[in-house]
């Protein structure tokens, strides 16, 4: 079975679902080839917006896959697989449609940096959310720091950052890193969120993200991002890191 899943509905939400409930939706490469395959089917004209969403009421996502990331000992080898996602992580920004993150349960590290790349993340409301990366002595190694500062106001984007915790809801609505909470089915209350979008016309959406694509291609916010990826690899090849994910995996 494919660790992800892609439903395109008929009202034109194309649905990407991380399934991999016992790993806590962490991404490996198979997750990254979906969300690559869900982002060339969002090109279709019936697709209005791109959710992207997590397994059972759990996580949303864990970020990488520790286990399986864990033989990555170089800069260079960190690199090439850091600089994968965070291609992934700049289309899903640039996608000329409207994007949400629906938080059915925990984000951590890179799920933070993967709902940070969305127009909108709403959450359930006992949900937790961080940037958790510090703790394992990295930075954001998706582009997901840079991207945080093109949507937070920059001393709550450096807080979440810096603090390398998990945040609750009410803190995270603060921020302004969520943009609506909710309690039930997700996939229902994400529609509820996207109630009036939906009845517009899809090139009415395409034109009002192309406002902030425009302006995100203006302030070199790739240039930005590669710079962020090469620091993060860096830090990647350090004893340090190494000794942090060792602790975790054999927790
Ligand atoms: C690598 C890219 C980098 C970036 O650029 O941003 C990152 O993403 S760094 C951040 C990596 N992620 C983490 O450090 C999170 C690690 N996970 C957790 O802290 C917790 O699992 C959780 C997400 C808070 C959930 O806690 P809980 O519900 O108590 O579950 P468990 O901890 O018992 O986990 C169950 C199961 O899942 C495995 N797991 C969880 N996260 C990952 C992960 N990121 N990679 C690999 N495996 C993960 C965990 O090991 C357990 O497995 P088993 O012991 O086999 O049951």
């Amino acid at each position: 079975m494919k660790p992800y899943t892609i439903e395109i509905h008929n009202d034109g939400l194309l649905v990407f679902t991380i399934n991999r409930p016992e790993k806590r939706n962490a991404i490996n490469y198979e997750v990254m080839a979906g969300l690559e395959e869900a982002l060339l089917l969002a090109a279709d004209d019936q697709v209005k917006m791109f959710v992207v969403t997590g397994a059972h009421d759990q996580a949303f996502c864990s970020g990488g896959d520790l286990s399986s990331f864990h033989h990555l000992k170089t800069e260079e080898e960190a690199y090439t697989m850091l600089n994968r996602m965070s291609n992934l992580l700049v289309s899903l920004l640039f996608l000329p449609k409207p994007t949400v993150a629906l938080l059915n349960g925990t984000a951590v590290g890179g799920g933070c940096e993967l709902a940070s790349s969305c127009d909108f993340r709403i959450a359930r409301t006992d949900v937790k959310a961080g940037f958790i990366q510090g703790t394992l002595n990295i930075t954001t190694g998706w582009g997901g720091g840079t991207i945080l500062s093109e949507k937070l106001l920059p001393a709550d984007a450096m807080k979440m950052l810096m603090e390398a915790r998990l945040f609750d809801t009410v803190d995270l609505m603060e921020m302004g890193f969520l943009q609506s909470t909710f309690s039930g089915d997700p996939i229902e209350n994400c529609r509820k969120f996207l109630n009036r979008m939906l009845v517009l016309e899809v090139e009415v959406l395409k034109a009002y993200k192309q406002l902030y694509i425009n302006k995100w291609k203006y302030t070199g916010v790739q240039e930005r991002i590669e710079q962020e990826v090469r620091n993060c690899s860096v830090l990647w090849q350090g004893e340090a890191h190494h000794r942090q994910v060792a602790k975790f995996l054999n927790k």
